[in-house]
């Protein structure tokens, strides 16, 4: 074994979760060519790119939602590639995606109440209330009154009760004002201090930047390198250049 792969051995041991050679298509169209990602426990990590680089996929890959699908994922160093959607969230797995996904027809609090608990040490409805005061004021409120920001933090609490460990968070910012932007980042950041471990997909990079602490850059469904947050001002050009901001 040589010191480098020594090096990648103890750190996927370390890894909470892992994917390796993630491939995954829609018909027979290729989206994600071999991805391969080690993200270890209660780190906040960024999955930036261009529209199309396979972002989303890679998420989807991860949570099971596509249908062609190959590779290896691992949670804890338990092998989950074969297991069905709803046993896969046993796991401590959790997806917010784009579309949030709150139910019209059902108050917030309703709405909260829904997902199943699957693990312990969840957050109590009080602990959720205490982290989004907006959501306890509004709590009988149809989901339908909501506005895109509180639906977005109705999606992040409801899996929070669940007992999640792992959130995967697919644009958690598209089409959100400024300054719910900057509570949405809030409510990462408290999260991590919680210890959750948090993906997330954005296309804002700002955003990204004030809550990542590593962050992977996908390209033609492939990853095109990884860096932690202290190596992004060296790493500042050349991101602009293959994010064509
Ligand atoms: N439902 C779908 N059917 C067919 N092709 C799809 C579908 N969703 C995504 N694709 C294709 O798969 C590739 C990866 O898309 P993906 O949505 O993962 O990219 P992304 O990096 O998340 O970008 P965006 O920010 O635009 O969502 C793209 O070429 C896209 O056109």
């Amino acid at each position: 074994m040589t010191a480098i792969t020594r090096i990648n051995a103890v750190k996927d041991q370390t890894a909470i979760l892992s994917a390796r050679n993630l491939k995954a298509w829609y018909g027979e169209s290729q989206a994600l060519h071999g991805i391969d990602l080690d993200i270890h426990s209660g780190e906040t990590v960024a999955l930036l790119g261009r529209n199309g680089a396979g972002k989303t996929t890679t998420l989807k890959s991860i949570t099971g939602l596509m249908d062609r699908r190959s590779g290896e994922i691992k949670i804890g160093g338990k092998d989950i590639s074969r297991l069905p959607l709803h046993h896969i969230a046993r796991h401590g797995l959790g997806f917010v995606p784009e579309e949030r996904g709150i139910f019209s027809g059902l108050t917030v609090q309703e709405n909260l109440l829904l997902p199943p608990i699957v693990a312990e040490g969840g957050h109590t409805v009080e602990e959720i209330y205490a982290l989004f005061p907006n959501l306890k004021e509004r709590r009988h409120s149809q989901g339908t009154s909501l506005s895109g920001g509180e639906q977005q933090m109705l999606a992040i609490a409801r899996i929070l009760r669940t007992g999640i460990r792992i959130l995967l968070l697919d644009e958690p910012t598209e089409g959100l004002a400024p300054v719910i932007v900057d509570r949405i980042g809030d409510v990462i950041i408290a999260l991590r201090k919680r210890g959750i471990t948090i993906i997330l997909v954005e296309q804002n990079f700002r955003f990204a930047q004030r809550v990542a602490e590593r962050y992977y850059v996908i390209e033609h469904g492939q990853v095109l390198d990884q860096f932690s947050a202290a190596e992004l001002p060296g790493r500042q050009d050349w991101l602009s250049d293959v994010l064509g901001v």
